[in-house]
């Protein structure tokens, strides 16, 4: 097999029949629901990108193993070289949807490719588990397949354990062993993109507590499995919407949805962590499986950053305002945060270890400081083009108003923009911000930046307790010796 082509992605899609819940309605057919069909050609479209000329050979190669070409997601990066064609497949697929879809297909099997590599760590408890995480990083390798993930308690007591919720079957646990498999109860959170998947991976977040050990899991399943409910949040697009009205909500709506599992069997085959909060724990960290997609992440992460940029300076441009210095203070500072976030990604890529294992790790330093990073300046770039757009950002028409022969001659002189720009162009652009900016399909967007990656708060706390570990302090010791001379001075 190898390489999918969009077809194909689609033709499996349409022969799957997961239990969707949409807006109170249960799916009958994923590839015929409105809200869904744009973003399954959108994700088909990166399908293609594999076979397209212009792409093939920078983000796909020939497995050593099979012989059949595969996405480079699935390269275990062993040299510098190696994370520059894995970052040529996140910038592709990252510049396709402008980085406002996260969870294309790259991201999670940049997480298995990582737990294939590292099955040593699953074969210290366990080794069918670690044969298992072999032949499962195998079987989406070769069948080129699209993964969500929920490794998240769905939002109940945060104050409180898994085990110590009203529910002990709130928080997804393991009900009991049976010889077809292991039988699972209850909800984990986002699972993004979920309804247009192939399947869907459970991993462990650490957080696990003694107590703890039914909630320890991870594994893998269709996404068609009987007993798995997806239910979705509202949509944010109806599917009905213009691509001249919403340009990118019409387009991007990267659905959003709890799990509910109903005593799911998982075939002992797809299990590859059960009741063990040690390893429950260390599998995120000890992996690869918080750092590799990371970096994912932070190619993806400085498309969309350089996307919501241009945007705000078009904005700018199109009214006539960047001639200002407090917008070209604004916009300068998104322009400094951008290339913060492009020299980081060099630095994560160039400064690479090798581990022990033989696998080149991007440099965690440099990853944690964009995962603590973009939470930050994305919210900023909506925030300038919120500032810039002002009172624009309300004014547009819709393109039912530009095809009203009555109202066109308004339409063409009162929303014109600065000298040489129509009123389309000015209208098109505004609507493209819009979509940023001011629909919720934006807002979700910029959520996505905050949260997508853990809470940012805990995640910094971490990184500053590993930073705390390693730095020496030095230039202290330093600075403090002059004062030591005066110490000799005073004692005397
Ligand atoms: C758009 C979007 C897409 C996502 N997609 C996915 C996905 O595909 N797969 C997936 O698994 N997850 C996904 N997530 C979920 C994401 O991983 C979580 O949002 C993130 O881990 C934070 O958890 P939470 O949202 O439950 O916030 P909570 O943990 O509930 O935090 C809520 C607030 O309470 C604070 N808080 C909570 N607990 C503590 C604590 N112990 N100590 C200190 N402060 C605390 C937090 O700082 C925060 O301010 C997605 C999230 C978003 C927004
Ligand atoms: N992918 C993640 C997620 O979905 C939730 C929390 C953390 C991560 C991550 O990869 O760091």
């Amino acid at each position: 097999m190898g390489i999918r082509t969009g077809a194909q992605y689609i033709e499996e899609l349409k022969a799957r029949k997961p239990e969707v819940w949409l807006s109170g309605k249960k799916v009958a057919n994923v590839f015929e629901e409105p809200v869904f069909k744009q973003p399954i050609l959108e994700i088909a479209r990166l399908y293609d990108m594999q076979h397209d000329s212009e792409y093939k050979d920078k983000i796909t190669h020939v497995c050593e193993e099979t012989g059949e070409r595969v996405n480079n997601a699935f390269l275990v990066p062993k040299s510098y070289e190696d994370l520059i064609k894995r970052r040529a497949v996140f910038e592709a697929f990252a510049k396709a949807t402008f980085g406002l879809m996260g969870r294309t297909p790259d991201f999670l099997n940049v997480v298995v490719t990582s737990m294939y590599h590292n099955s040593w760590f699953f074969e210290k408890y366990n080794t069918k588990w670690a044969e298992n995480v072999r032949n499962y990083y195998k079987y989406l390798r070769d069948h080129d397949l699209f993964l969500t993930h929920a490794i998240i308690n769905p939002q109940n007591d945060r104050s409180k354990n898994s085990h110590e919720q009203k529910d002990m079957y709130t928080h997804l646990g393991a009900v009991k062993e049976t010889p077809d498999g292991l039988v699972v109860r209850g909800a984990k959170m986002l699972a993004t993109l979920a309804p247009i998947t192939d399947e869907v991976i459970i991993y462990s977040f650490p957080g696990f507590a003694p107590g703890d050990e039914k909630y320890a899991l991870a594994f893998a399943l269709p996404i068609g499995t009987p007993g798995l409910r997806i239910i979705c949040r509202e949509p944010m697009q109806d599917g009905t919407r213009s691509f001249f009205d919403h340009p990118l909500a019409s387009r991007f709506e990267e659905m959003d949805a709890l799990l509910v599992f109903d005593d799911v069997v998982v075939p002992w085959d797809r299990v590859f962590l059960y009741n063990n909060i040690e390893a429950a724990n260390k599998l995120y960290p000890m992996t690869g499986a918080g750092q590799q997609p990371a970096h994912q992440s932070g190619v993806r992460g400085l498309v969309k950053l350089q996307f919501a940029t241009e945007v705000a300076m078009k904005v700018a441009d199109t009214i006539g305002v960047d001639g200002y210095l407090n917008v070209q203070n604004d916009l300068g500072e998104l322009i400094q945060s951008l290339e913060s976030i492009r020299a980081l990604l060099k630095v994560a890529e160039y400064e690479h270890t090798i581990t022990e294992h033989g696998e080149a790790m991007p440099d965690y330093v440099a990853l944690e400081t964009i995962r603590g990073l973009l939470p930050k300046m994305y919210p900023r770039a909506i925030e300038v083009m919120q500032i810039v757009g002002a009172g624009g950002l309300l004014m547009s028409p819709t393109g039912a108003d530009f095809n009203n022969g009555e109202l066109r001659e308004s339409i063409d002189n009162y929303y014109v923009g600065r000298e040489g720009i129509s009123s389309l162009e000015r209208v098109s652009i505004f609507k493209l911000a819009w979509d940023l900016c001011g629909e919720a399909f934006g807002q979700r967007l910029l959520q996505y930046e905050r949260y997508y990656t853990g809470d940012p708060i805990r995640k910094r706390a971490i990184f500053f307790n590993m930073y705390k570990r390693q730095a020496s302090l030095d230039m202290v010791t330093e600075a403090l010796k002059a004062v030591e001379l005066d110490k000799e001075m005073l004692m005397n």
